[in-house]
């Protein structure tokens, strides 16, 4: 995909809740069903109270499903340890949490180098002006609508302010927002102005994803017309 260049909708299935044991044939049938690119989701057990997987299975995943845009979310302590093994695994975006590291423009340049676009996630608690030291550098900013670690989790409409503080002040930034997204929520997403639309478990349970995904970014397209209009 690339990301957005100007932001526009793109959709980026969350796979946490997916069958695991068949990950390639999960990504495939979501970007069949018209997914823009895979988010995959990577826990320490540290940095969040839950594991997944690391880099060896990103390696695997490549060649299975060539073209598509990897973003890994790295909830991960130490998340400078990982990118050199990401971007030889063939990811694209190296997206880390501002909260997991305490040098997050060595972070950015280290990502950089290793010829990945970087993204910066915020959870909950962290006050959304944290990330405007950064923002030049980065190629999205990620807004935690749950509290990082499991799928399935109540959406945290009180994260909604943090998005619509950054569209204000960047009208083409790519702006993520995971946690609890579905077409239940997503046009509170599209009010606030996010345009990466990570959704798990409403998107990979749909008894019809294309359906899903398409009803989605209908409602994120109208709210960024919207918003750009009242400009
Ligand atoms: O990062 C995550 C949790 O830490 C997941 O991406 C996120 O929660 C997606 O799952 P769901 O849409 O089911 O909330």
């Amino acid at each position: 995909m690339a990301l957005s260049n100007g932001c526009s909708c793109r959709i980026g299935p969350s796979i946490l809740n997916a069958d695991l044991s068949d990950l390639a044939k999960e990504c495939q049938r979501l970007v069949e069903a018209g997914s823009d690119y895979m988010h995959l989701d990577v826990m320490d057990g540290h940095f969040v109270p839950n594991l997944t997987f690391g880099h060896p299975v990103v390696k695997c995943l490549r060649p299975k499903l060539p073209g598509v845009f990897f973003e890994m979310h790295m909830m991960v302590s130490e998340p400078e340890k990982w990118v050199e093994g990401m971007a030889d695994a063939g990811a694209d975006m190296y997206t880390f949490h501002y909260e997991a590291t305490d040098d997050p423009v060595g972070c950015i340049r280290k990502i950089k180098e290793a010829g990945m676009k970087v993204g910066m996630g915020i959870n909950p608690p962290t006050n959304v002006e944290v990330v405007l030291p950064y923002v030049d550098m980065l190629d999205t900013v990620l807004v935690m609508t749950v509290n990082p670690g499991f799928g399935g989790q109540k959406f945290m409409t009180e994260c909604l302010p943090k998005i619509e503080f950054l569209r204000e002040k960047f009208q083409t930034l790519d702006i993520g927002i995971d946690g609890g997204v579905g077409p239940k929520t997503i046009q509170q997403c599209a009010d606030a102005g996010a345009n990466l639309i990570v959704s798990g478990s409403a998107l990979v349970g749909a008894s019809n994803p294309r359906e899903c995904i398409s009803y989605m970014r209908g409602i994120i397209d109208s709210g960024l017309k919207e918003i750009n209009s009242k400009r």
